[in-house]
């Protein structure tokens, strides 16, 4: 099916926490060129859960890296709040990716010395800010994590580690979480869990969270689903809930791209 593209506004508009527009990634030349986005203009609205879906290898990964200033982009143009990404140098990158993005990975990415409470200031520590202790506490008893601040890594739970991850992403109050497959490596009960904590995090908190997951019932704890398709958005549904989901994705080609 074809999606008309959402019309993209010249200037930074309120309400949107990042965008893309024309943003479009090359790897590779020659036999090994791969388009992996194509043209992709998309917005993140504040206060929003969106979740990224679609086949192995359309392009989510990339979308994500490029959108939280990760990876470069081929051409077109990423913004989170008001700064143009293409308009930094390499040290205003870092900071704003330390200071404007929250990260959680798959792999809880978690530094095996530290406490949880070390861990979750890290960001902090590292632009050498004091971390706002109202602010602190309500992230940490948010993700239900009071009584374990003293504990290393090695010590938790995955499900509790996650709940780390989220709650060192959330501490910096960044313009907008990126989320790689968060749940991707705990089990149903623990995934619902780090998944209400992020959905807390955008109704209360008012945090902007994008994640890609290939999991409909993780999908159906955002408040929209952008569905891609070789490099592009096909689709996208508001209000998912996991059925119609699972509904949705079974309607991709599963044939292998050839480009
Ligand atoms: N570093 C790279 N070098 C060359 N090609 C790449 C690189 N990273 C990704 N690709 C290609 O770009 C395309 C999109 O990859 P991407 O990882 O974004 O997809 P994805 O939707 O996240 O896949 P998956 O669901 O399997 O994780 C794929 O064809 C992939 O092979």
């Amino acid at each position: 099916m074809t999606v008309t593209p959402e019309p993209f506004p010249a200037r930074p508009t309120p309400g949107i926490a990042a965008s893309t527009t024309d943003l479009s990634k090359v790897y590779g030349s020659g036999d090994t060129r791969v388009v992996a986005l194509e043209r992709v203009s998309i917005s993140f609205r504040e206060a929003e859960l969106t979740a990224i879906m679609g086949p192995s290898g359309c392009g989510k990964s990339t979308l994500m890296h490029c959108a939280a200033g990760l990876d470069s982009v081929s051409s077109g143009s990423v913004r989170i709040g008001t700064t143009e990404l293409g308009s930094l140098d390499d040290r205003q990158l870092t900071e704003l990716r330390r200071d404007r993005v929250g990260f959680i990975f798959q792999a809880f990415n978690l530094l095996p010395t530290l406490t949880a409470l070390e861990n979750i200031t890290l960001p902090l520590s590292i632009a050498g800010r004091r971390p706002d202790r109202q602010w602190l506490e309500r992230v940490v008893s948010m993700v239900g994590l009071s009584e374990r601040l003293d504990h290393r890594p090695g010590q938790l739970s995955g499900g509790q580690q996650q709940r780390v991850a989220v709650a060192r992403a959330l501490v910096t109050r960044p313009a907008i979480v990126f989320g790689d497959e968060p749940t991707g490596n705990l089990d149903s009960r623990a995934g619902a869990e780090v998944l209400g904590f992020l959905r807390d995090s955008v109704r209360e908190l008012g945090q902007t969270v994008v994640m890609v997951t290939h999991d409909p019932v993780a999908a159906g704890f955002a408040d929209r689903v952008v569905f891609l398709s070789d490099g592009r958005p096909v689709d996208e549904m508001v209000q998912p809930t996991p059925d119609r989901v699972l509904d949705r994705m079974k309607r991709f080609d599963t044939r292998p791209r050839t480009s």
